[in-house]
C-alpha cells in the first residue's frame, strides 16, 4: 500500500528541517490542511504519522489499540530520569501494572471522593485572589498543586512558600524546550537541534526532585483561566446562571453541576480553545492569524505502532510515531463552525446553539487516554464555578488607560507534551460578594 500523503522530502534527512523545534502543533495543523486527514512525515530514520481527525484517531488508537498503544522513546525524558514513569513507558507489563493502579485510583467514581478537597482549595483560591489578584497565575498554579498533593500524598499546601510549589514551578520551567520530534531520535550532541540533550543533563536534578513529589499536569487550570480573561463578556451569562441556581448566599457545590448547563459549555469551550501567540519560528507555515487557538495539549502525546498496518489503503509502517493532532481536531471546520471563535453556546442544543460535540480529544485516545481526566475536569469546574460566583474578571489597564491583552505561549516541548508559559499575563478581579470565611 502507498504511504499517506505528505510534503516533498529531502534526501536522507526527509522532513527533518521542515519540522520546527517550536510550534509543532501549528505545523501539524497546517500540514493537515494541505495534505488531508492522515499525513506522512519522515525525520531521518523515524516516520511520523499525523492524524488530523477524531475519526482517524478513534479508528487507530481506540479500535486498533493493541497495535497503537506504545510510546516512542523520548531522549529528553529518559535523560531526566522519567523514562520509567507511566506517561513515557513502552507498552507492556510494567505500563499495564502502573496504569491499572493509576486508573483505579482516578476512576470516575473514586474521583468523587476528592471533591471536598477540590471545593476547599477552590475557596482558598478565591480568598487568595481577593488578597493578591495580580498574582493570579501563581495562585491558580497553587490551586492545581494543592489538590494533587493532597489527593496523592495527604500533604496540605498552606502557604505560597510551600516547598512542593517550588518543585512544581522548577519542573515546569525546566520542561521548556524539551522534546521536538527530533528528540525521539538518538543523535550526537553536535547535531543541529540536539541542544536539549545538554539541557536535559543540566536540569536532571530538578526532575529527580519531582520524583519525590509526583505531580501531574497542574498547569492546565492556568491555561483555562486565560480565555476568561480574554473574553470576559461570557462570564456574565455564567454568573447569571450561578445566581439563579446556587443563589447568592452560598458558594457552588458539585451537586449544583447538573443544573448549570451554560457553565458546562463554557468549560468545554475553554478546553477546546486557548488563544495563544505561538512563537513558531516557521512563520511561513503558520496562518496569518496573530492569535492562534489551541487546545490545552495541542499535539497530545505520541503513540507508537508496533506492527505494519494498513489504514484506508495507506501503509502505516511499524515503529512510526503516530500523533493525534488535537489542535487540528478542535479547529476542524467540518465539526466546529467558526472554530477560531470562542463561543460556548456552540455545544447547546438548537435553537440556542448547534449541538456541536464536546472536545473530548483533549484527553487523548485509546489505552493511553489520560487517566486523570475526571479529576482534572472536576478541578477546573469547581475553580470556575467558585471564581465566577465571587469575582468579575476584567482586563488590567496599562498606564495609558488601555486594556492589557494577556499573551500566552506554549513552551516548545514538542509532541510529548506542552507546558504553557505566561508572559505578562494580566487581569483584574473585582469581588462581587463577600467570600466565605474559610481561608487556610
Ligand atoms: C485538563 C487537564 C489534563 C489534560 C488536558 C490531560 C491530557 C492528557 C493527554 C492528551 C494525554 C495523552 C493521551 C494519549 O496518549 O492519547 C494524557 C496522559 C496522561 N495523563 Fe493527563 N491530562 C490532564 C490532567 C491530568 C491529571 C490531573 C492527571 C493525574 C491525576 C493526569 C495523568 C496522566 C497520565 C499518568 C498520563 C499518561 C497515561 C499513559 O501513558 O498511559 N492527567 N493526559
Amino acid at each position: 500500500a502507498p504511504l499517506p500523503p505528505g510534503p516533498p522530502a529531502e534526501p536522507i534527512i526527509g522532513h527533518l528541517r521542515m519540522i520546527p523545534p517550536n510550534g509543532q502543533d501549528v505545523f501539524f495543523y497546517e500540514m493537515g490542511k494541505r495534505y488531508g486527514d492522515v499525513v506522512y512525515l519522515k525525520a531521518l530514520n523515524r516516520t511520523l504519522i499525523i492524524l488530523n481527525t477524531v475519526e482517524a484517531a478513534t479508528d487507530l488508537f481506540d479500535k486498533r489499540s493493541t497495535n497503537y498503544s506504545d510510546r516512542p522513546k523520548i531522549p529528553f525524558f529518559e535523560l531526566v530520569g522519567l523514562g520509567n514513569s507511566l506517561p513515557f513507558l513502552e507498552y507492556g507489563r510494567e505500563w499495564r501494572a502502573q496504569r491499572k493502579m493509576v486508573q483505579n485510583f482516578f476512576s470516575k467514581d473514586k474521583t468523587k471522593q476528592h471533591r471536598p478537597i477540590q471545593t476547599r482549595e477552590a475557596r482558598v483560591l478565591v480568598q487568595n485572589l481577593l488578597a493578591k489578584p495580580e498574582e493570579y497565575d501563581k495562585l491558580i498554579m497553587r490551586y492545581g498543586t494543592a489538590v494533587i498533593m493532597d489527593v496523592g500524598y495527604g500533604h496540605r499546601v498552606v502557604s505560597n512558600d510551600d516547598p512542593y510549589l517550588k518543585v512544581v514551578g522548577d519542573v515546569s520551567r525546566a520542561s521548556n524546550g524539551s522534546a521536538p520530534p527530533g528528540g525521539t531520535i538518538h543523535l550526537p550532541s553536535w547535531f543541529p537541534g540536539t541542544f536539549h540533550a545538554e539541557y536535559a543533563r543540566s536540569v536532571r536534578p530538578v526532575f529527580d526532585k519531582l520524583k519525590q513529589y509526583p505531580v501531574a499536569q497542574v498547569e492546565e487550570a492556568m491555561v483555562r483561566a486565560t480565555p476568561m480573561v480574554l473574553f470576559p463578556e461570557y462570564q456574565t451569562v455564567a454568573q447569571k446562571e450561578l445566581d439563579t441556581v446556587v443563589g447568592t448566599d452560598r458558594l457552588p457545590e458539585f451537586y449544583d453541576r447538573e443544573r448549570l448547563p451554560y457553565l458546562e459549555c463554557l468549560l468545554q469551550e475553554v478546553m477546546r480553545y486557548v488563544t495563544l501567540q505561538n512563537d513558531c519560528k516557521e512563520k511561513s507555515l503558520m496562518s496569518s492569524r496573530w492569535n492562534q487557538a489551541a487546545p490545552t495539549d495541542p499535539s497530545g502525546a505520541a503513540h507508537g505502532v508496533q506492527e505494519d498496518d494498513i489504514y484506508n489503503g495507506m501503509l502505516i509502517p511499524k515503529g512510526s510515531i503516530v500523533v493525534a493532532n488535537i489542535r487540528g481536531m478542535t479547529l476542524d471546520e467540518r465539526v466546529y463552525k467558526d472554530p477560531f471563535k470562542f463561543d460556548p453556546t456552540r455545544y447547546m442544543p438548537a435553537p440556542e446553539g448547534r449541538g456541536e460535540p464536546w472536545p473530548t480529544a483533549a484527553f487523548g485516545f485509546g489505552r493511553r487516554i489520560c487517566p486523570g481526566r475526571f479529576l482534572a475536569n472536576d478541578n477546573v469546574w469547581i475553580a470556575m464555578a467558585t471564581i465566577l460566583s465571587t469575582f468579575t474578571i476584567s482586563k488590567a489597564i496599562d498606564t495609558s488607560g488601555k486594556p492589557i491583552i494577556p499573551e500566552v505561549s506554549y513552551a516548545p516541548v514538542g509532541v510529548a507534551s506542552s507546558i504553557p508559559v505566561y508572559y505578562g499575563a494580566s487581569q483584574r478581579l473585582s469581588p462581587i460578594s463577600s467570600p466565605a470565611d474559610d481561608r487556610e
